[in-house]
C-alpha cells in the first residue's frame, strides 16, 4: 500500500543495527527501503550522504544510526556528537529542503534521571552524559531545523543481535558463577523488534492525520530495575536450558554506587506514555511479556538456531 503520496522509498540508516534491522524487515512490508550498508555508505561523509539522498529521493528518512556505546562515549564525545548531532543535523536541513520527514530515536538518557513518575515529552531534559547529551543536541537540532520530523525516545532496547544487555549479560552469565546487578535505575527493557512492529502503522498514521512533527515517548508498559529484569532473562535462560554457571541465588542486587562506571546512567528512565497512546493507539506489550516473547523467538525463527545451540551447550563466550 503506498501512502506516501505517490512516493513510496524510504532511506533506511543504521538498518544493520539493534534496531534499524528489526526495522527493515517491518518497514519493507509496505515500502520500498533503501539501507545502505556501512561499506555502501559512510554516513559521517556528509557529502556523500546527500548524493545518496538525491538519487533516492525518499520521502521518509528513518534514521537509526547512533553511536550507542555510553561508556565509551565519555572519552570519543567528537565522535558522538558527529553521529548522535551533526548527522540528525544534516538530515533535517535535508528534509526542510526537499520536504522528506525525519523518523529519529533518541534515549531516556536525555533525561536527569531524578523523582520517580515517568518522564513526558515536554519535561525539562538534562542529561548527564556524554551520549545523553549527544542525543539531545540531535533532537535540538531536527526540531529546529524541520518542520517535519517524528522523534521517538525509546528505552533500554534489547535483542538476539548486537550488543545489548540481554546477550551481555547471558554471556556473562555462562562463564562466571557470581554476578552484581544495579537494582536502583528503573526503566522499561523494551525488545527492538517491539519498536519495529509499530512503525509501519505510525508512519501511515501520521501522515493521514497530518502529525507531521512531534516527540515520542515509546516502550514496553511496566518497569523493572536491571537486577529486576536480569533475574527474569535468568528465568527464561534456566527454562530453556541454557548451561550458565551463575546460579539464581548469586545475582546479586546492588546500588548504583557499587558499580563503578564512567558514565552515570539515570535512575528514573521510566517514561509516561500516553501521548503516543493518544495520537497513534500505539501500546507495547508489558516488559516481561516482551521478553517472554522473545525467547520464544529464540526457539521458533530458524535464523536464531546457531545462536540457540550455541546458549544450550555454554558456548557463550
Ligand atoms: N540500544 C539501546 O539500548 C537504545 C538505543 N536507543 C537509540 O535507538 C537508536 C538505534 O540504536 P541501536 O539500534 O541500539 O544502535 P546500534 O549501535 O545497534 O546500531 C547503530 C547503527 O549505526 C551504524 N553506523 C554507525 N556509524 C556509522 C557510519 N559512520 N556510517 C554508517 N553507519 C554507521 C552501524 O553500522 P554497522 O552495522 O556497520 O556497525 C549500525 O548499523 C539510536 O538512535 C539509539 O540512540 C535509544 C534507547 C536505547
Ligand atoms: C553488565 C552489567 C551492568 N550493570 C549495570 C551498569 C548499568 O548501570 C546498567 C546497564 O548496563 P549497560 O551498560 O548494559 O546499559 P547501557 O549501555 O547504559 O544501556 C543504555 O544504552 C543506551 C544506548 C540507551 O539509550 C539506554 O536506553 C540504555 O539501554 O547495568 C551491572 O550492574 N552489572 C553488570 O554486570
Amino acid at each position: 500500500m503506498n501512502i506516501l503520496c505517490g512516493n513510496n522509498n524510504i532511506v533506511l540508516l543504521g538498518g544493520n543495527g539493534l534496531l534499524g534491522f528489526e526495522l527493515n524487515q517491518t518497514l519493507s512490508t509496505l515500502h520500498r527501503v533503501f539501507a545502505p550498508s556501512r561499506a555502501d555508505l559512510n554516513v559521517t561523509d556528509f557529502t556523500a550522504l546527500i548524493a545518496y539522498l538525491e538519487k533516492i529521493r525518499p520521502a521518509v528518512i528513518v534514521n537509526a544510526v547512533a553511536w550507542t556505546d555510553v561508556e565509551l562515549a565519555e572519552s570519543s564525545s567528537v565522535l558522538a556528537f558527529l553521529l548522535n548531532a551533526e548527522l540528525p543535523k544534516v538530515l533535517a536541513l535535508y528534509s526542510a529542503r526537499t520536504g522528506a520527514r525525519v523518523i529519529h530515536f533518541s534515549t531516556d538518557y536525555v533525561f536527569s534521571g531524578e523523582g520517580q513518575q515517568g518522564w513526558r515529552e515536554e519535561d525539562i531534559t538534562e542529561p548527564a552524559t556524554v551520549y545523553g547529551k549527544s542525543k539531545r543536541q540531535g533532537e535540538l537540532y531536527i526540531a529546529s531545523y524541520t518542520e517535519n520530523y517524528l522523534i521517538f525516545r525509546v528505552s533500554w532496547l534489547y535483542g538476539w543481535r548486537r550488543s545489548n544487555f540481554l546477550l551481555k549479560f547471558l554471556s556473562l552469565a555462562a562463564l562466571r558463577d557470581k554476578l552484581s546487578m544495579v537494582d536502583d535505575q528503573i526503566g522499561a527493557p523494551t525488545p527492538a523488534w517491539a519498536i519495529a512492529q509499530v512503525m509501519p502503522s505510525i508512519i501511515n498514521l501520521s501522515t493521514e492525520r497530518c502529525l507531521h512533527s512531534g516527540i515520542y515517548h515509546l516502550a514496553t508498559k511496566g518497569k523493572t530495575s536491571w537486577y529486576g529484569f536480569a533475574t527474569e532473562i535468568l528465568n527464561h535462560a534456566y527454562l530453556m536450558g541454557f548451561l550458565l554457571k551463575l546460579q539464581a541465588d548469586n545475582l546479586l542486587a546492588i546500588t548504583s554506587d557499587c558499580y563503578q562506571t564512567s558514565a552515570a546512567r539515570p535512575k528514573n528512565s521510566m517514561f509516561n506514555l500516553a501521548k503516543i497512546e493518544h495520537d497513534f493507539n500505539v501500546v507495547l506489550p508489558d516488559w516481561k511479556e516482551g521478553l517472554a516473547l522473545t525467547f520464544q523467538q529464540l526457539l521458533a525463527d530458524e535464523r536464531y538456531k546457531p545462536l540457540l545451540e550455541k546458549f544450550v551447550q555454554g558456548r557463550l563466550n
